[in-house]
Order: structure tokens, then C-alpha cells, then sequence
């Protein structure tokens, strides 16, 4: 048994996602009310029967090899099998020291936890798999940190998290067993994993390792294509924060692109841009590149040669999910020839004009064709306002005009809908998770509440957003917003 280390009793302030409470926990809401809940969502009282534990993994950070990491601030303290029938890891972030916590001091601070708290539940509503998070508990318990590495150490308070997820094993939980030779674990968990969150694989089939690397590759194309389409940069892509479910793990510096730049990073630690957001594609062959290592002690010379081909096949697997959803993005319908120049010309134009990737694409469901034609852009549509400021968006647009044309059985009116569908209105912009952490600091939840909300509807016009500034430009005191991994 691990025993978490509980906030203190000055425990102040609870945030929770109702729907992660009712849907995934069979949980009514009055529950939250409790002390029990308080008690164990701040880490002071175990559920009955359950073994809280840590887990044991390395990685490749930056590139390089780690050694031993481990969840160093986290309790697994359970898993739930809902009404549904589903299985869901319970897991507490920032609940005290583990046997992994090295130099750590098993806290997390309340920016990161909102973040966290906040970020995976966006990406969720985002329709991209992810965590999630059930509830934030902020205390008056003290944590230092230098959160820019520049010798500013301050005083934070600390949180924790109530985080859920069908499975928290990521590429380094293989890569640690294969990199100390412990093959009989290795294997026995590989089979564990696979029984229990890879039904198309045959548990029982020889070539049962290879079936589950070629999963995991198709699925980290797809997480990756989707994370672009949404301008999401994970931040620390290392192969401890790279699931082998292929869902969203770990929030820290993530961010939200703002301005179109495929070198968007939004982890201000990381001075080699390693983890732009244009480089994640590239991150991700590298990630399971490892994993194929990890995997090779198992396979016999024939599975490394099919591991070696499934890998190859990634790149493709990415660009076809890409292409697909830039595509979705656009509302062109129907293949055609010159469909991926006309999406690279857009991203040119943006990138080239700075233009805002959410509003963009977004503004472009929502103006019309007409609109469109008399490059008449209204004052509302900010965001195309400033790509038309491009000498080549004239040419963009009649090329797109014509491209629709081409669309079979298409209205204009469906083509906006179906673009609102798949172009978010709001996304969490570094500035509104940072105006929401800033107000929660001084006890104000009331900015985390309305993110809550907003962002359980990304893709519907939310008056109260309008009002905070969501779909308007990034205000100028958030310009130089710096976001550190130090959490
Ligand atoms: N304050 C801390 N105390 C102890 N260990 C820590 C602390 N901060 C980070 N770690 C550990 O350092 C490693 C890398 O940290 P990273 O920020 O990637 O993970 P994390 O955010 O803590 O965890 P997760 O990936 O589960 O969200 C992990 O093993 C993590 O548990």
C-alpha cells in the first residue's frame, strides 16, 4: 500500500466536471458535498479494498534517454467499472511522494492543475482522445518553484487533480523492462495490456506484438493529425507522456496555436524547439520508433522486419489523416487533384499574414460565399481580415470558390454547418487558462467555471464567451504569455 500525502485540512476550493462525475464515476453530483469526497479527492482516505499504487517507468526525454521515472506525484487509486461496463483508472495528480519521486517533492501547483484540469477536458469536447478530469482541490499547502529555471523561486500553493483515463501505461512503461532485460515482465505486461485495451488483437496469436505495434502506430498517426487539425502542441513530447492507448497525456506547457506557425512551442523550456508544433508528426515516428525497440527483445527476425515495414507506413498514415480532416476543415467534399496545394496555400497565407488558426477556419464557416467572392470581408471576421491583407488571397479564395463548385450536392448553407461542426469557436488559449489561473489564485473559481463550461461546447456561439473575449484577438496584455514545464 502507497499512502498519498493529503492536502491539509485549509483545503479552500473544489472545482469538479460533472460529467466526468455522472457518466464515467456513476456519481450524483450532491456526492461532491461530502466529506468522504473531499477526503478522497484530496488524497486523506482510500476507497475500501483499494491498493494505491505507483508505476514504474523511464523514457526518452528531449531525445535522450532517462532511466527511471515513475509516477512522482501520482496515485493510481483504483479502477472503476461503470454501469456502462467500462474500466477507468482513477488516478490522483499531486498527492505526495512516491518511491519515484527522486528529487521531486510530490506536489503539483495550482497553474498546472488547472491547466491540467482544464486542458484535457477541452481536448475531450475537442472529440480527441484524452484523460480526464474529475476534480481539482487547491490548497493553502506551500510549493516552491522556479517555474522559469532563472533562480526565481517562489511560493505557490499546491493541488491535486482527480484524473481518469482507461489507461495511464505509456511507451516508456515497455521501455524501461526491455532497457533492463526484465523480458518475462515485459511480456507479462505487454499481455495485460493487450487483453485488456486491444480487443482486435489475438492474445493467443504469435504475432500478437506486432498486431499491437501496428495499432499503436495507426492510432498515434490519428492523435497526432488530430492534434494539428486543432492547432493543440502537446509541449513535452517524450516517450514517458506518449500512451500506449494513443489518447492525450500528461498537460503541462501544452498550448493552443495562435498565430498560424508550424514553430509554434508552447513550452518556453524548450529553447531547441524540439517539440514545435510542426515537428510533432516527426516526434511521433521517433516516439514509436521506441517502442519498436522496446518491443524487438520479443519478436523473432521476421515480426522485426513486419515491426520495421508497419513503421514505414506512418508517415502515410499521418498525411492521409491529415489531409482528411484539413479537408473536413475546409468543407470540400469529394476528392480532387490539387485539394492538398489549395490547403498548403491557406497555411502559407496564414503563416506569412500571422492570421489566428482557430478564428480562421472558423470565420471561414461562418462567412458566406458571396461574402467570400466580393472580398468583402465584415468587421466581425477578424481573423480573415487579416489574411486578406496577403496579396495571394485574392487568388486562395477564387481557387477555394472553384474547388466548392466541384462539391456534389452541396449547399452553401451546408457547407457552413458542416464546417461549424468541425471548426471550434473557442479553444483554450494560453491567455484564458492563464486569466482563470491568476483569478483561482486569489480564490476567484469563477473564470475556471465559465472555461468549464464554454469548452464543454467548443463548436456553439456562447454569449458569455463573446462577452470574456473568447472568439476576439488575443488581448495585448497576454502577447508574451510564457508557460514553463516546471509544474
Ligand atoms: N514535483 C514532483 N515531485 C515528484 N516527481 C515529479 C515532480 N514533478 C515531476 N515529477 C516526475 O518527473 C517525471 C517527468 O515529469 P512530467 O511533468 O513529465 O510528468 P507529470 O506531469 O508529473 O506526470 P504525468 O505524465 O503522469 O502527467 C515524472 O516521472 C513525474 O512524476
Amino acid at each position: 500500500m502507497l499512502p498519498a500525502t493529503p492536502l491539509s485540512a485549509a483545503c479552500c476550493n473544489l472545482a469538479l466536471k460533472e460529467e466526468v462525475l455522472e457518466d464515467i464515476l456513476d456519481l450524483d453530483l450532491s456526492v461532491s458535498e461530502t466529506d468522504d469526497f473531499i477526503q478522497l479527492v484530496s488524497g486523506e482516505k482510500i476507497l475500501f479494498g483499494s491498493v494505491p499504487l505507483a508505476h514504474r517507468y523511464g523514457g526518452h526525454q528531449f531525445g535522450i534517454w532517462a532511466d527511471q521515472l515513475g509516477d512522482g506525484r501520482a496515485h493510481l487509486i483504483g479502477i472503476y467499472m461503470n454501469r456502462k461496463g467500462e474500466k477507468w483508472e482513477l488516478q490522483l495528480k499531486g498527492s505526495g511522494k512516491t518511491p519515484y519521486s527522486r528529487h521531486g517533492d510530490g506536489r503539483a501547483v495550482l497553474r498546472s492543475s488547472v491547466r491540467e484540469f482544464l486542458g484535457s477536458e477541452a481536448v475531450h469536447h475537442l472529440g480527441i482522445p484524452t484523460s480526464r478530469a474529475a476534480s481539482l482541490v487547491v490548497s493553502d499547502d506551500e510549493v516552491w518553484r522556479d517555474q522559469f529555471y532563472d533562480g526565481n523561486v517562489v511560493k505557490e500553493r499546491a493541488a491535486v487533480v482527480l484524473r481518469v483515463a482507461k489507461s495511464w501505461f505509456r511507451i516508456g512503461s515497455l521501455e524501461i523492462l526491455a532497457h533492463y532485460g526484465e523480458l518475462d515482465l515485459l511480456r507479462t505486461l505487454l499481455d495485460f495490456i493487450i487483453q485488456e485495451h486491444f480487443p482486435s488483437v489475438d492474445v493467443g496469436e504469435p504475432n500478437r506484438y506486432v498486431d499491437f505495434f501496428s495499432v499503436v502506430v495507426s492510432e498515434t498517426a490519428q492523435l497526432i493529425a488530430l492534434w494539428t487539425s486543432v492547432g493543440f502542441a502537446h509541449g513535452v513530447c517524450n516517450t514517458d507522456n506518449f500512451s500506449l492507448l494513443s489518447i492525450t497525456i500528461d498537460y503541462g506547457p501544452f498550448g493552443f496555436m495562435e498565430a498560424y506557425n508550424p514553430d509554434f512551442v508552447p513550452n518556453t523550456s524548450d529553447d531547441e524547439r524540439r517539440y514545435k508544433i510542426g515537428n510533432q508528426a516527426n516526434i511521433g515516428m521517433f516516439n514509436l520508433n521506441k517502442l519498436s525497440q522496446a518491443l524487438n527483445p520479443l519478436l523473432d527476425p521476421r515480426q522485426k522486419q513486419l515491426a520495421a515495414l508497419i513503421l514505414e507506413g506512418y508517415p502515410d498514415l499521418y498525411y492521409t489523416r491529415f489531409r482528411e480532416l484539413f479537408k473536413a476543415k475546409l468543407g470540400l467534399l469529394g476528392e480532387r487533384k490539387g485539394d492538398e496545394d489549395l490547403i498548403a496555400f491557406l497555411l502559407h497565407l496564414m503563416e506569412k499574414t500571422a492570421a489566428d488558426f482557430t478564428m480562421t477556419f472558423r470565420q471561414l464557416s461562418e462567412i458566406t460565399q458571396s461574402q467570400l467572392q466580393e472580398l468583402n470581408i465584415p468587421q466581425q471576421f477578424w481573423a480573415l481580415q487579416t489574411i486578406s491583407k496577403h496579396e495571394l488571397f485574392p487568388a486562395w479564395v477564387s481557387q477555394y470558390l472553384l474547388r466548392l463548385k466541384s462539391n456534389m450536392n452541396d449547399s452553401d448553407s451546408e457547407r457552413r454547418k458542416r464546417m461549424m461542426t468541425v471548426n471550434p469557436r473557442y479553444v483554450l488559449k494560453n491567455w484564458m487558462a492563464e486569466s482563470a489561473v491568476r483569478k483561482a489564485e486569489r480564490n476567484d473559481f469563477s473564470e475556471v467555471r465559465l472555461l468549464q463550461q464554454v469548452l464543454q461546447h467548443p463548436f456553439q456561439k456562447h454569449s458569455t464567451a463573446e462577452k470574456a473575449g473568447y472568439a476576439s484577438p488575443t488581448p495585448s496584455w497576454a502577447k508574451n504569455l510564457r508557460v514553463s514545464c516546471s509544474s
